[in-house]
């Protein structure tokens, strides 16, 4: 079964339609990179919202430690996201699982960022360029997708109902990530959207 992450949450009522249409995860943005950024009252209310066994997922980009530190204790989230140059080393200080983006914008070139961070829970390729911001509806080559990794991988970037299926296929992923793919604005989700896009992940496995 593929899990699924929906990221980029900026209401309560959109994570918990995600959550009751079967989402493994939701996502909330608290870096000021992001179009979709979040505050912290907002990112705890929805996260608090999320019944048992929906994961979490706070991001940040070269945000400073001590923000990232805020968003821990007044968050809690169930994982971080780690979306920029942050390295293993930066990422492993807080103690909290984490999740490492990886820009595979420049394609195979950018294979070489996988070995980077052993400490990561999970890596999370997106479709973007090295320093671009996510959610960018970019995708990249899905036969890019490594093999012979421990880590779980999640698959991300310009993922939609239409072509997820497909994306599964060639890449066999851990779970599937998804923003743009189920918008109808930055930050708003469609609930049409994010319903055919779950019956396709589901219909694929
Ligand atoms: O979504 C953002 O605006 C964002 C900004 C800065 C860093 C990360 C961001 N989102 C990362 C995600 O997890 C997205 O879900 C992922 O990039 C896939 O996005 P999309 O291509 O729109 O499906």
């Amino acid at each position: 079964m593929t899990r699924i992450k929906c990221c980029g949450m900026t209401r309560v009522e959109d994570a918990l339609l995600a959550a009751q249409l079967g989402a493994d995860a939701i996502g909330v943005v608290m870096t000021a990179h992001s179009k979709r950024q979040v505050s912290l009252a907002q990112a705890k209310a929805i996260v608090d919202a999320m019944p048992p066994f929906v994961t979490t997922v706070a991001l940040c980009m070269d945000d400073d430690a001590g923000f990232v530190q805020e968003v821990i204790d007044v968050v809690h989230p169930s994982l971080l996201q780690f979306h920029g140059t942050e390295s293993d080393e930066w990422c492993k200080q807080f103690g909290h699982p984490y999740l490492k983006a990886i820009a595979m914008g420049e394609g195979a070139a950018a294979l070489y960022q996988l070995r980077d961070h052993p400490h990561a829970a999970g890596l999370l390729l997106d479709g973007h360029g090295l320093g671009e911001p996510g959610g960018s509806g970019k995708s990249f080559d899905w036969s890019l997708m490594p093999r012979d990794l421990k880590q779980p991988l999640i698959l991300a970037g310009g993922l939609t109902a239409a072509n997820v299926a497909e994306a599964i296929r060639i890449a066999q992923p851990w779970a599937v990530d998804v923003s743009s793919g189920i918008e109808s604005a930055p930050g708003i989700k469609d609930p049409i959207k994010l319903r055919d896009f779950i019956a396709a992940v589901r219909a694929a496995a």
